[in-house]
């Protein structure tokens, strides 16, 4: 399979495309409604900033009108969405990604797709009825429903849900006793962000383990997508649904080898840790930076408050740039043989943009100065206004009503696509939150400005 060229630290193997090795199916047999690209998809991103080529997005469907208001805190949303004006938002995201070049995957698609697999319906259909208030009588009777369902509706089932009264067959006391609005499979309405239960780092993609219940069955949807669908056939999976708590939402790739992880509300410090060691040992990193965050839902995730807007550019929220922190973890020797044991060297903590420029190799790191009174950046950190997309460097992806943040973005010389989201933003998530970059190039050289020796003026708007 094709890879991008710097996704290690060693020379990547890139094999050819044979056939899967699970399922015995030659890469290119049309599978489902999408056809496999005739010629090996790149896979991989080493920076949040190269040009994006391959996302994969969530258009939110049947379980969004799921949410009730005795329901919504559960399930992570502020409100009860207007599901059509939702999905048109959506639309209109993806459809600013394709006018862009962007090859847009849906994950709903792929995971029908992969249904049609024996081994991966059912170890979904597994993971949907592992749960203990069904109790055995329960979860046999909702393993036969499923297992009677067509892959599309299986899909559609796994993620929407399924509520007593829509189970055929039910059995057991848990169902008895269940009310009739109950889910005996909750719905999955976080799906839609993606970023959260998968993250690429080079050319291996780790299915994270995320923390909040109402989002611990997403991971067991995106781990049967990579390791059953063809179109990720010989992709390593390096971390899991099971492990220490990690989202995708804290995951930050500052640079090649440099990879900054937030620990707060959904990942843990061992979380952090993990994800570190199996980086050092894939020589997918050379350095981690741990960033504490506050542990509050407006800062659930490090992309809440910082995004890559540039290979040395930063959108921050003001509010913390000058208080946030890092501690540098490194291999001793650059690699660390042994993903479970090695030791690790920690130093710090330092100021965050010191310590990033440092593993960086650049000068600075450069927050782009939003300008904006406490107020009012309390209002658009709140509304995902430092939540970015980066399409290339320079070029990003920003919810339409962060007026004041996105006119600072383009004061600094970034261009900003705009897009609704009054409706999607009801889950606390913007464009990044609700992307999962498969490919993206390296950076061009070019655009690092201020590359070690590089010095010059500083642009106006950052600082
Ligand atoms: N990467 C992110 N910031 N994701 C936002 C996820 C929002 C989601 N409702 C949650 O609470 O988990």
């Amino acid at each position: 399979m094709a890879r991008l060229a710097a996704g290690r630290f060693a020379t990547l193997s890139s094999g050819s495309p044979g056939t899967d090795g699970r399922h015995g199916l030659p890469l290119c047999q049309p599978l489902g409604m999408i056809e496999s690209p005739s010629e090996a998809p790149l896979m991989g991103a080493t920076s949040e900033v190269g040009r994006l080529r391959t996302v994969l997005l969530h258009r939110p469907g049947a379980e969004l009108r799921r949410l009730t208001p005795r329901n919504n805190d559960e399930l992570l949303f502020d409100g009860v969405p207007w599901v059509d004006r939702a999905q048109e938002e959506h639309d209109a995201f993806a459809q600013a990604l394709t006018d862009r070049g962007v090859e847009v995957l849906h994950l709903d698609r792929l995971l029908a797709e992969v249904l049609s697999f024996p081994s991966a319906r059912a170890e979904l259909i597994a993971a949907a009825v592992d749960d203990p208030r069904l109790g055995a009588t329960l979860q046999r009777s909702t393993t036969m429903h499923l297992t009677g369902l067509a892959p599309e509706d299986l899909a559609r089932t796994l993620i929407a849900g399924l509520a007593h009264d829509e189970l055929r067959g039910g059995k057991g006391l848990a169902y008895e006793v269940m009310d009739r609005g109950d889910f005996v499979v909750p719905p999955l309405p976080n799906l839609l962000f993606t970023r959260d239960s998968s993250v690429w780092v080079g050319d291996e993609v780790a299915v994270t383990s995320l923390a909040m219940p109402a989002r611990h069955r997403e991971s067991t949807i995106t781990a049967a997508v990579y390791a059953h669908h063809p179109r990720f056939a010989g992709v390593e999976q390096l971390y899991g649904a099971r492990l220490e708590h990690l989202e995708g939402g804290d995951v930050l790739l500052l640079a090649e080898g440099v990879v900054a992880v937030g620990v707060g509300e959904r990942t843990t410090p061992g979380g952090a840790e993990r994800l570190a060691r199996r980086l050092f040992a894939r020589r997918l990193a050379h350095t981690v930076l741990v960033v504490p965050i506050a542990q509050q839902r407006a800062t659930m995730h490090l992309d809440t408050i910082a995004t890559m807007v540039d290979a040395d550019a930063m959108v921050m929220y003001p509010a913390v740039a000058d208080s946030l922190v890092a501690w540098t973890v490194t291999a001793p020797d650059g690699v660390a043989d042994d993903a479970d044991t090695a030791e690790l060297a920690v130093a710090g903590p330092q100021p965050f943009l010191t310590a990033a420029a440092a593993a960086m190799g650049i000068d600075r790191l450069r927050v782009i100065d939003t300008g904006l009174d406490p107020v009012t950046a309390e209002r658009e950190q709140w509304d995902d206004g430092n939540n970015t997309l980066a399409l290339a460097p320079r070029l990003a992806v920003a919810y339409e009503r962060n007026t004041v943040t996105n006119a600072a973005l383009e004061a600094a010389g970034i261009e900003v696509v705009r897009i609704a989201g009054s409706e999607l933003g009801s889950g606390r998530g913007g464009p990044r939150c609700m992307s999962c970059p498969v490919a993206r190039d390296a950076p061009a050289a070019t655009d690092v400005r201020s590359i070690a020796s590089a010095t010059g003026p500083v642009p106006e708007g950052t600082r």
